[in-house]
Formats: structure tokens, C-alpha cells, sequence
């Protein structure tokens, strides 16, 4: 029986389509599976197509859908449909060709290829030595495996220098240009292969040429899709489905996928898809599960992020989700403490300053001695030591490493103590723990037995846990039984806006050694933007989670856009009215939804310059999900408050010379853009 393969853009642009050209589509579809050979399909063999595998089928008076006929094996392909000319138009120069080692479909326009390098091509021969490129180690044999169709190989050969890599990338299938790219950084095929296909082996699934499609669906493919019944095609057309639901990039299948003992980590900068890897890991560990006891613990530092997640989930797979427990940090502290007994609440900033007012009253610091301390240092000691590492004891005190923080004798920390000491029992006296203090009960009733521990756990966020966070995911996790993907941890060093203080995994008995990998190929932001706020973060040093460095060797953006604009103002009047203008032109020239924009930070100069324009504007709110669509309005919202959403537009208003938590929150704040950024500097 012949088998139909849809690709990605034929189920994104469907919803767009007529009516009754939908209607022709999935009938088509379901023609296919009943019998592809079906006289009633009217496969028409196209003439002047540079690859002869192009079939169009009518879909509609004016409407052609474009069929790749196999020419080994039943296996078709869906690619395109269009109006008549522009879909005669689009095949016309393209071929179609199963990759002999890597098994994924390429589509390429050989002649573009060759135009590119053309016009790449060195005005004048370089002298000899100038003529070696870092491509020129790879032979032809070894382009085909790094990707590259071996009709493009000559395109490839021609490159000289970076300009013209950068120029022939667009044209050669996105893995050859992936792995190109590392090969270019210095790497060997090898390396680069492991890094961006996770030493990508199609195995049994390698095709018997470049017309063999019948193996594309056993390997992982970012952009075809085998839709196996017309109940699944109903509902995958019928949704809006976004396409990280469907297709995952070989190398997210592989993290998805990954079985391994012991715990990972799996970290990347903004926009690489390590919230999308990570539901979809969460439902494949959640669908093997046997235990019927057994659940998956999915959690994240910021409450609205684990909303997020938790109705993805549903929506990628209704019953797995049943089985996979989502919630943040603080719920999660919060409900372990609760079933244990505790009938306290946790303190807010109220609470607190009145507790100290209190302690400080009985025993001022001013008053203690020639080396008096300042009341903030108290409480900054307290909040960032104490609290931060879950230490209970004047001992623990004593040998603690306080990282990152000033040199205290011995003795002045035996002194400190007495402040923390009364501190602490003020707070057990109203029956009130901090936020890090619920978290360290929870890990010690955990740590006691007095709660389960999770089949598997997966963390996201994990840059903006403390000490003690990470010690609870170790307790609540079969770390330590050399047990099955029980951990696996999320994270990007770019984005710590909660705390400063870096902690590794290791100091929490969490060892990712030999089990660590990266996300590079972004997905969310255009590689304009991602340069650009990646400029941001220059000569700061990011760590990777676990005591080492990040390194962005190798990161791309999937798709290029326009240049961020930069714009001065003298005040807040002005970036208000130059924004709203910004905002109109999005929304008149490029038909964006307001809510499609958004603005950081909160300034009330925006909402009236907005309002002016007859354009309305949201305050984000903390806790609960953009409600998208259903309620325009431009998003106003704190940078820290915009991480974990994205936006196709965002301005940013910068005011004073940035320190480098600013730095990070404009980073976050800048990798919510999708395809715009506007930034205003004010003042
Ligand atoms: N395979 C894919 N195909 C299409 N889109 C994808 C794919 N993977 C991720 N995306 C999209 O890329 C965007 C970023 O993904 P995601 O939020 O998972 O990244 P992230 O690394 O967690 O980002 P951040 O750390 O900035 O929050 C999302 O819009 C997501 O839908």
C-alpha cells in the first residue's frame, strides 16, 4: 500500500487555503492511503521540472498540489500546494533527494547554489596560500556525509572565504549547512556530526538511492511527517498545530529519546527549544512508564512557565499527561511541607522587614562593638547564605563557602549568628518560612522518606535554582540507584535573573559528567536578533550549570530577518511616542495582532502614547498565562516578568549604564523578539 508524507508547510499554511481546496487536500491524503495508484488521483507528470520525480495533482480549478513520486518504493510526498503558476513555479528548479547516509529528505535548487557561489566568487585569483578554506580538509565523500547532495559539492568546493560560506548557506539543505558550520569553526566531520546530529546514524532506515523515500519516516526529520489514519489527519489539520507538536529537529529526537543512567543536563541559549525537547521527553518517559504508581515530576523555577508547560502537555499528549505532575519550585516546596503537616505560610517582604525591624530593635548593630555591622549586610548575609544553603547550625555557619561573597573571620560569623539565630526563631514563632526555607523543609522531609520520590524528574530553569532547589530535585529523584533517566536538567547560563550566585550541579550530588549536551540551532529568534543580544552579554562570563563555561560555538537561528533598530530619546515622553509609532507601523505594514508585541519594561509614558494612537495595551500579570489571541492590546510587562514567552515584536526601553543582572534581563527581554526589536536608550 502507498504511503503519503506530508511536509511541514503543506499542514502550516492549510488553515490559510480555500475552503474547498482543503476539502480536495485531504481528500487526496486519504485517497493516497486507501491506494495511491487509484485512477481517480491524476498524478501528472510535470515537463519542465529539473527533477523528474515532480508530480501535480488538481486540487482545485486554479490550485495544484505538488507530489514527489518515489522511484523505489511506495512512499510519497506531500511538498507544496499553490495557486497553478506559483506552484509549477516552486518545484520547478528544486530536487527532491533522500540522503544516502544521513536518510533525511533534502530539497535543494542546484542553479541557485551555483548562482551564490558565483557570485561569491573571488574577483581575482588569491595567492596560493590565501586559497585554503577549512572545507577544502573534507573531501567529496566526506561533504556527502556532512550533508551536503552531491550535486551541490561543486557549489561547495568554490566556497574561498566566510562571506561566501554565509552565502551558500542559505542554499545548501539546513544539516549539511549545520555541520558545515562547525567543520568551518575548526572542528573535525566527526565532532560536527556529534554536535549538531548527535552522531546521527540512520542505520537500517538509509535509502537505496535518492528516490527511495520508503525509510523517511524511520529517522528523525524536522520537516515530513507519516500521518497514519484519517482520524490523526483531522486532527492534526484541524488544529492550528504549532510545528515543534510534529516535528522535532533530529537532534531534539535524540535528547527526547536519549536512555541513559543517571542524570543529564541538557542546556542552550534563549530560543533553542530546551522547553520543547523537554515536553516532549516528559510524554515519551510518561508513556513507558509500567509502575502504575509511577509518576513524571516536570518543574520550573517561574510559576507561569510551569502553567505553560502544563497545557502544552495536555495538548501534545491528553493521557500521557494524566501521569506527568507539573508545577514550580515554590508550589512544589510548598505542597511537600503542607502534606508533611505544616500548617504555616510563607512569609512576603511584609513579613520579613517587620521580623527584622524586631531582631534589630533587641540588638541593634550599631551598638555591637567597633566593627559594627550594616543591617542590609545582616539581611544580604542571611538571604544569600543562610537562606540560600539551607544551613541550620552555628556549625554549618562556621565552615560554610560562602561563594562570591566578602572574607568573614570566624569570629565575625559567630556574631552574625546571634541576628540569625533570633531571626529564625521569629520566624517559627508566627509559624512563617522564607521561600528558600520551604524549599530546604522540603528537601529534608524528602531526604527523611516522609514524601515519594518521582520516576523520572525534568527541570527547566534550572539556572535560577539555589543551592537547596537542586539538593530537593536530587532527593526527589533516583539519582543514586543507577536508575534509568531519572534527572534530567534544563538550563542557560544567559538567562540568570533570579540569583547571581552560580552553583553547580555537582556541590548538590548531581553528577552530569559525560552526560551534558547542548541545543544550538535556534528556533525563536532571527539570527539578527540572536547576535545581537548575544552582543549584549560581551565579556561577561556565563557558566554552563555545572562549574565550566558556556560556549556558543556553533549557535544559528533558523531564519534571518531585519536588523534590530537602535533608537535615542531625551525622555520617557519621547520613547513613548517613538514606540507607538513603531507599534502602528508592525500593525498597518506587516498586519501583526497587538498582541503580538510587546513592550518592556512597564512605563505609563507607553500606555498613554499607545492610547493616543487608539491602540490598547495588557500589563502582563504575574501567575497567569498571556491570554493570547482572545485579548489584543500591546503587552506591557517587566523584563524579568517577559521570560519563557515570545513575541513576533518587542521594544525595549534602556535607561541607565546596565549592571550585569541588567544585562541579563535585557538578553532575556531581547530574545523574546521574534522577527523585531526595537531598542530605545533613554536619556
Ligand atoms: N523543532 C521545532 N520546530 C519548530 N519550532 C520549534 C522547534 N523547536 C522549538 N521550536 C520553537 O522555538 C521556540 C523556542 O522554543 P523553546 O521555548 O523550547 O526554547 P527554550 O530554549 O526553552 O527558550 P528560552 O530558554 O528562551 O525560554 C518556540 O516557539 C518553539 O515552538
Amino acid at each position: 500500500m502507498a504511503t503519503l508524507m506530508l511536509h511541514r508547510d503543506v499542514l502550516k499554511d492549510f488553515g490559510r487555503l480555500p475552503a474547498k481546496v482543503q476539502k480536495k487536500v485531504s481528500e487526496l491524503i486519504r485517497k493516497f492511503q486507501e491506494d495511491s495508484t487509484q485512477a481517480s488521483i491524476h498524478l501528472e507528470k510535470l515537463e519542465q521540472t529539473v527533477d523528474e520525480k515532480v508530480r501535480s495533482v488538481r486540487v482545485g480549478d486554479d490550485w495544484r498540489a505538488i507530489v514527489i513520486a518515489p522511484q523505489k518504493g511506495d512512499t510519497f510526498l506531500l511538498m507544496h500546494v499553490d495557486h497553478h503558476d506559483e506552484a509549477y513555479r516552486w518545484c520547478r528548479n528544486k530536487r527532491f533527494e533522500a540522503h544516502g547516509t544521513l536518510g533525511v529528505l533534502q530539497v535543494f535548487d542546484l542553479q541557485m547554489a551555483e548562482e551564490a557561489a558565483e557570485r561569491s566568487r573571488l574577483p581575482e585569483p588569491a595567492p596560493e596560500e590565501t586559497l585554503q578554506y577549512p572545507l577544502d580538509r573534507l573531501s567529496d565523500d566526506e561533504l556527502f556525509q556532512a550533508g551536503v547532495p552531491r550535486a551541490l559539492i561543486p557549489a561547495v568546493r568554490a566556497i574561498r572565504n566566510d562571506a561566501a560560506f554565509e552565502e551558500m548557506i542559505g542554499y545548501l539543505p539546513p544539516e549539511a549547512g549545520q555541520v558545515l558550520f562547525w567543520v568551518v569553526a575548526g572542528r573535525s566531520l566527526e565532532e560536527a556530526l556529534e554536535e549538531t546530529l548527535g552522531a546521527f546514524d540512520a542505520g537500517a532506515a538509509r535509502p537505496e538511492g535518492p528516490g527511495d523515500f520508503s525509510k523517511l519516516a524511520q529517522v528523525a526529520s524536522a520537516d515530513l511527517v507519516l500521518v497514519e489514519g484519517e482520524e490523526e489527519l483531522r486532527r492534526i489539520l484541524a488544529e492550528d498545530i504549532e510545528a515543534w507538536r510534529v516535528f522535532l529537529h533530529p537532534y531534539q529526537r535524540k535528547l527526547k529519546e536519549w536512555d541513559i543512567k543517571g542524570p543529564v543536563k541538557i542546556s542552550g541559549s534563549a530560543g533553542t527549544g530546551k522547553t520543547v525537547v523537554l515536553m516532549h521527553r516528559a510524554v515519551h518517559l510518561a508513556e513507558r512508564l509500567t509502575d502504575d504508581k509511577d509518576k513524571v515530576l516536570v518543574t520550573t523555577f517561574s510559576a507561569n512557565l510551569s502553567v505553560t508547560i502544563e497545557d502544552l502537555i495536555r495538548k501534545l499528549n491528553p493521557v500521557a499527561a494524566k501521569r506527568i505532575e507539573v508545577t514550580n519550585l515554590h508550589q512544589l516546596a510548598r505542597t511537600i511541607c503542607l502534606r508533611a503537616g505544616w500548617q504555616g505560610r510563607v512569609a512576603d517582604e511584609q513579613d520579613l522587614s517587620t521580623l527584622w525591624d524586631a531582631v534589630f530593635t533587641e540588638h541593634d548593630p550599631a551598638t555591637d562593638g567597633e566593627a559594627a555591622f550594616d543591617r542590609d549586610f545582616i539581611r544580604q548575609e542571611y538571604d544569600e547564605v543562610i537562606d540560600a544553603m539551607g544551613i541550620d547550625s552555628e556549625e554549618e555557619y562556621l565552615t560554610a563557602a560562602r561563594t562570591g561573597r566578602s572574607r568573614l573571620s570566624r569570629q565575625q560569623r559567630r556574631r552574625l549568628w546571634i541576628w540569625f539565630q533570633a531571626f529564625n526563631r521569629l520566624l517559627q514563632k508566627r509559624g512563617l518560612l522564607t521561600f528558600e526555607g520551604t524549599v530546604h523543609q522540603a528537601r529534608l522531609i524528602v531526604e527523611r522518606g516522609g514524601f515519594p520520590r518521582y520516576r523520572h524528574v525534568l527541570v527547566d530553569e534550572l539556572q535560577d535554582f539555589g543551592l537547596e532547589g537542586l539538593r530537593l530535585i536530587a532527593a526527589l529523584s533516583w539519582i543514586e540507584e543507577d536508575a534509568s533517566n531519572p534527572l534530567c536538567v534544563f538550563g542557560d547560563g544567559h538567562q540568570r535573573i533570579n540569583r547571581q550566585a552560580k552553583i553547580p550541579l555537582s556541590r548538590a550530588g548531581i553528577n552530569v559528567v559525560g552526560r551534558s549536551r547542548r541545543l544550538k540551532i535556534n528556533y525563536r529568534t532571527s539570527e539578527q536578533i540572536r547576535r545581537w543580544a548575544h552582543s549584549l552579554l560581551s565579556g561577561m562570563e556565563i557558566d554552563d550549570l555545572d562549574g565550566g563555561h558556556a560556549d556558543t560555538t556553533g549557535d544559528r537561528s533558523v531564519f534571518r530577518a531585519s536588523e534590530p533598530v537602535a533608537v535615542k530619546v531625551a525622555s520617557r515622553e519621547e520613547a513613548g511616542a517613538a514606540i507607538a509609532d513603531w507599534v502602528k507601523g508592525l500593525c498597518d505594514t506587516h498586519q501583526l495582532g497587538t498582541h503580538e508585541i510587546c513592550v518592556a519594561p512597564v512605563f505609563g509614558e507607553v500606555r498613554s502614547a499607545l492610547n493616543s494612537l487608539g491602540i490598547s495595551s495588557l500589563e502582563l500579570q504575574a501567575n497567569k498565562a498571556d491570554p493570547g489571541q482572545v485579548e489584543p492590546g500591546v503587552r506591557l510587562g517587566a523584563m524579568r516578568r517577559i521570560k519563557g514567552l515570545e513575541f513576533k515584536a518587542v521594544a525595549m526601553v534602556v535607561e541607565d549604564k546596565p549592571d550585569d543582572r541588567n544585562r541579563l534581563e535585557r538578553y532575556v527581554a531581547a530574545t523574546r523578539a521574534r522577527q523585531w526589536l526595537l531598542v530605545v536608550e533613554c536619556g
